[in-house]
């Protein structure tokens, strides 16, 4: 296996705030293009903080600011210059709970599609078809397009969520536990296509399972209270923690 792989987003003394409660405490973070990076740690240590920020959805809360960078193609994309709406096409996002539009299963992904590439419409069928084939949904639902989103199960409802994703043609999809409301078969589905997407696209997951992080993840970052203790591939984590409170987590003596 190759690991030396091209850094795709570079963290720099990154701070977060709601107001005034520091979430993210000078975090320093590299993610490697097209793999699987595991974001663990306690509730509360900032895991969706630090993921939300990555594209930006995080701004939407009020009283919530930064500092420091978050560098993707170059650019820090909290220059003021930043298109928001190019920046979350490049950088998908799939949250905890499938939340489907309430509309068909063919317009849930074409919706995303029309909004940021319109001239596509042409294609939109064989878009459509290619996003979902890549969400492992296809089988499922190639009948079906027409049906209510709500129609479908949880995991194939969440699965819809990455195949409306991916329909877009990302760059990065960030994960935010996205199998918290899954039965252990609807998750091991989405862990299963998790480690495939990672063919082509670089994925960040935030999950609080470690055991998940373990099967899915090229790399992991453990933070506790706001700072990023330790990072590095996973097996070497696993195998060898440097740092004592990276040794409590993974013996559950912290959780
Ligand atoms: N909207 C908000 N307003 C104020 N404080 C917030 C908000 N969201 C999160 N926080 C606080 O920021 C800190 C980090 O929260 P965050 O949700 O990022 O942690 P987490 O590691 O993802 O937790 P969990 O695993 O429980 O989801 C926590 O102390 C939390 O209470």
């Amino acid at each position: 296996m190759n690991t030396e792989k091209e850094i795709v987003i570079e963290i720099k003394n990154f701070n977060g705030w709601y107001d005034q409660k520091q979430a993210l405490k000078d975090i320093n973070m590299e993610i490697k293009k097209k793999r699987v990076s595991a974001i663990i740690g306690p509730s509360g240590c900032g895991k969706s903080t630090l993921l939300r920020s990555i594209n930006r959805i995080n701004d939407e809360i009020p009283g919530y600011r930064t500092s420091g960078e978050i560098i993707f193609e170059g650019k820090n994309v909290y220059e003021n210059n930043i298109d928001l709406s190019t920046l979350r096409k490049k950088i998908g996002m799939v949250f905890q709970k499938p939340v489907p539009f309430p509309m068909s299963i063919y317009e849930n992904i074409a919706f995303g599609i029309k909004l940021h590439t319109p001239r596509n419409s042409r294609k939109m069928d064989e878009i459509i078809e290619a996003a979902l084939k890549r969400a492992a949904l296809w089988e499922e639902v190639k009948d079906d397009l027409d049906k209510p989103a709500s129609s479908l199960s949880g995991g194939q409802q969440q699965r819809l969520c990455i195949a409306r994703a991916i329909a877009i043609d990302p760059e990065i999809i960030l994960l935010d536990e996205p199998t918290s409301a899954l039965d252990p078969i609807a998750t091991q589905k989405i862990e299963n296509l998790i480690e495939h997407l990672s063919e082509n696209y670089t994925i960040i997951i935030v999950t609080h399972n470690l055991a998940q992080a373990i099967r899915i993840s090229d790399y992991m970052y453990f933070m506790f209270q706001g700072e990023l203790i330790e990072s590095g591939k996973t097996e070497d984590i696993i195998k060898n923690p440097k740092e004592q409170l990276t040794e409590d987590y993974l013996n559950g003596r912290i959780s």
